[in-house]
């Protein structure tokens, strides 16, 4: 929201906010039609108590002077019955009692009933999250934007519960309120009209505010992400090491308190204006509310009206004073929210650009011609340089391929390519001749079985660590006992306490931690498991002690045999045992041969290797 923009534009950005309420009204409807049914006929029912109760209580006292104007004297118990029957007055009592009692029974129902339905909704959200997040690319969840607005929506898949609440009580209060002005209209209509005066100022107060109140928000969207990080590293076993002993606490302390200052500074300034016009509508409202009592008061003296209808009219105007200030305080609360609905469904709405095929081929299976880049080049979506470019490159079949270069030459990038978490900018990869992007991309990624250098250690048992590399065999205990024992993980598992069912990580009081080199084992049995056509290690033994390398990457030669595999690695050691090597410099291919042949070249690779050979001599 920008500043100066008037309340004319307030409003309209408010009255925009609401429209995404009747999508969370479809998806709540979805998520139970039948309980959502119950709900609304309850609440409906609920409405129309308050104004039942009060013309019951008119009957009662129109009764009641009735007989104290027919002489009949003071009130005896036996008035209750009536030739055998109950009297009247009893008869309405006892209705009285009906409603009031019966109100009470329905409004635990109804809670329970919402209860159910929010928290059913809420499952059904979090699980569409999660797959709209899957479907989108990793250069969109990337982003800093869509990290904000995934992040707001995370919170609104919460959120939406409360808004059902306040939706139905909303509706509800609507209903009572018309009931209400409709009584008072039939006895009083001129009261109707200074009631309109006491709501509308408030209605267009709190409705500039709900929109200022939601841009200030977004506006601080970037900073409370960081103040959320410097939590993060600031309290945290992770970074505590780093932050000891370079002592971080002071430094991250004071610019937590910073930044959080400055927003508690800009959000107490917005509640101190918004709490002295809110004071002054109260004054407003409050004098229309004793204007109107007066007014009341006044015609009952002159006998306009009955006590009766002085008692429905009293009650009503003080329901309908409440009913206004709670209609209010619910409107700011819900044109609050559904402005925060906006980031939930346009985060549904992103369309991912790694698309489907219309008519998917289906993967050459086995590899016969190979895998080619064909001028690829390739830019992060919003940044300016080339990461690659013009970058030819063929992987034969059954070949095992090292990228090397150094940091930042555009290796994991090439990686990410070739299992389609990013489509080259220009270009094209074929695999047997066919363009990747002609492949479903479940089949594609099936077929390939990628472990990054930065994988991810799952606070999940041994197995399932290890079975993510193919989820759908995770039970497959001989296949996972061959993956752990090619990778060396299997001296691992035998040394945790609960062997394949141990959870790892520190993140849950019954998980084991691991060291670095044991993870990397647990990561590799991962892609063993996984068994695909083509395997990708993304410096796989960076953190693997020497004798382990050398044991992970015979094994390493033995396996891939007969399938495609890259790796990169900082290890000549290791790089030396491919069968061809291609050098990377800034995005493009600088040499590429075979060991042998790059040190008969005498370049790049050879002076690399040279210099790391030196260093251990
Ligand atoms: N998500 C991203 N957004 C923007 N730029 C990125 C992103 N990821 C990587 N880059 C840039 O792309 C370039 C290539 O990165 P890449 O990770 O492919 O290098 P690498 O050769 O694997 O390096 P290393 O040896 O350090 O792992 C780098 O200059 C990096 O700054």
């Amino acid at each position: 929201m920008r500043r100066g923009q008037g309340i004319g534009g307030h409003l309209v950005a408010n009255v925009a906010s609401l429209r995404r309420l009747p999508q969370l009204v479809a998806s709540l409807w979805a998520a139970g039609p039948g309980l959502a049914s119950a709900i609304l006929v309850l609440r409906l029912i609920r409405a129309l108590q308050p104004p039942a109760v009060l013309y019951v209580a008119k009957l009662i006292i129109d009764e009641i002077v009735a007989r104290s104007a027919a002489g009949a004297g003071s009130f005896q118990l036996a008035d209750l019955q009536q030739g055998g029957a109950l009297s009247p007055l009893a008869g309405l009592i006892l209705l009285e009692f009906a409603l009031v009692a019966g109100d009470a029974v329905l409004s635990r129902v109804d809670r329970l009933l919402e209860q159910m339905l929010g928290e059913r909704h809420a499952n059904r959200l979090g699980a569409a999250l999660i797959r709209q997040a899957d479907a989108l690319d990793l250069a969109q969840l990337e982003t800093g934007e869509i990290q904000d607005r995934l992040q707001r929506a995370r919170n609104q898949s919460v959120m939406g519960n409360s808004l059902l609440g306040q939706m139905l009580n909303q509706a509800q209060d609507a209903v009572t309120l018309i009931a209400l002005v409709a009584g008072v209209a039939a006895f009083a209509p001129a009261l109707v009209l200074l009631l309109a005066f006491a709501l509308l100022p408030s209605l267009l107060g709190e409705a500039y505010f709900n929109s200022l109140r939601y841009g200030l928000d977004k506006e601080a969207t970037a900073r409370r992400r960081e103040i959320d990080y410097i939590r993060y590293v600031g309290a945290n076993a992770r970074t505590a090491k780093e932050v000891k002993l370079f002592g971080l606490g002071a430094y991250l302390a004071g610019r937590f308190t910073t930044l959080a200052g400055s927003l508690h500074v800009a959000s107490m300034a917005l509640a101190r204006k918004r709490a002295l016009w809110g004071a002054l509508f109260g004054i407003l409202s409050a004098l229309s509310y004793y204007g109107a009592y007066g007014y009341i008061a006044f015609r009952a003296v002159q006998g306009d009206i009955s006590l009766g209808e002085l008692t429905f009219l009293a009650g009503a105007l003080m329901r309908l004073n409440a009913l206004f200030e709670r209609m209010i305080l619910g409107l700011t609360q819900i044109a609050d929210r559904a402005l925060y609905l906006e980031d939930l469904y346009s985060f549904f709405e992103l369309v991912p650009g790694v698309t489907e095929p219309e008519r998917p081929l289906p993967f050459p299976e086995p590899i016969r011609q190979g895998i080619v880049f064909e001028n690829v080049g390739f830019r992060y979506p919003g940044k300016e340089g080339w990461v690659l470019r013009n970058l030819d490159l063929t992987i034969r079949p059954g070949e095992t391929v090292a990228l090397v270069g150094e940091n930042g030459a555009g290796k994991t990038t090439i990686v990410k390519l070739m299992s389609r978490l990013y489509d080259p900018t220009e270009g094209r990869i074929l695999i047997d001749g066919i363009d990747c992007r002609a492949f479903a991309l479940a089949d594609l990624r099936r077929h390939v079985g990628v472990i990054f250098q930065d994988f991810v250690k799952y606070n999940f048992p041994a197995a399932v660590n290890i079975g993510v590399g193919r989820i759908e065999a995770v039970a497959d205990r001989e296949r996972m006992d061959a993956a752990a024992e090619a990778s060396l993980a299997a001296d691992v598992i035998a040394r945790l306490p609960a062997g394949y069912d141990q959870v790892l990580g520190d993140m849950f009081t019954s998980g084991v931690e691991l060291s670095g080199g044991e993870w990397q084992r647990i990561a590799i049995a991962r892609a063993y498991f996984r068994d695909a056509a083509l395997l990708i290690l993304d410096e796989p033994t960076a953190a693997l002690d020497a004798r382990a390398e050398a044991a992970v990457f015979a094994r390493f030669r033995d396996l891939s045999r007969g399938r495609t595999a890259v790796f990169i690695s900082h290890r000549f050691g290791t790089v030396r045992m491919a069968d061809r090597i291609v050098v990377l410099d800034r995005g493009g291919i600088l040499e590429a041969g075979s060991h042998d042949d790059l040190m008969r070249r005498d370049g790049h690779y050879a002076a690399l290797f040279r210099l790391q050979a030196e260093a251990f001599q």
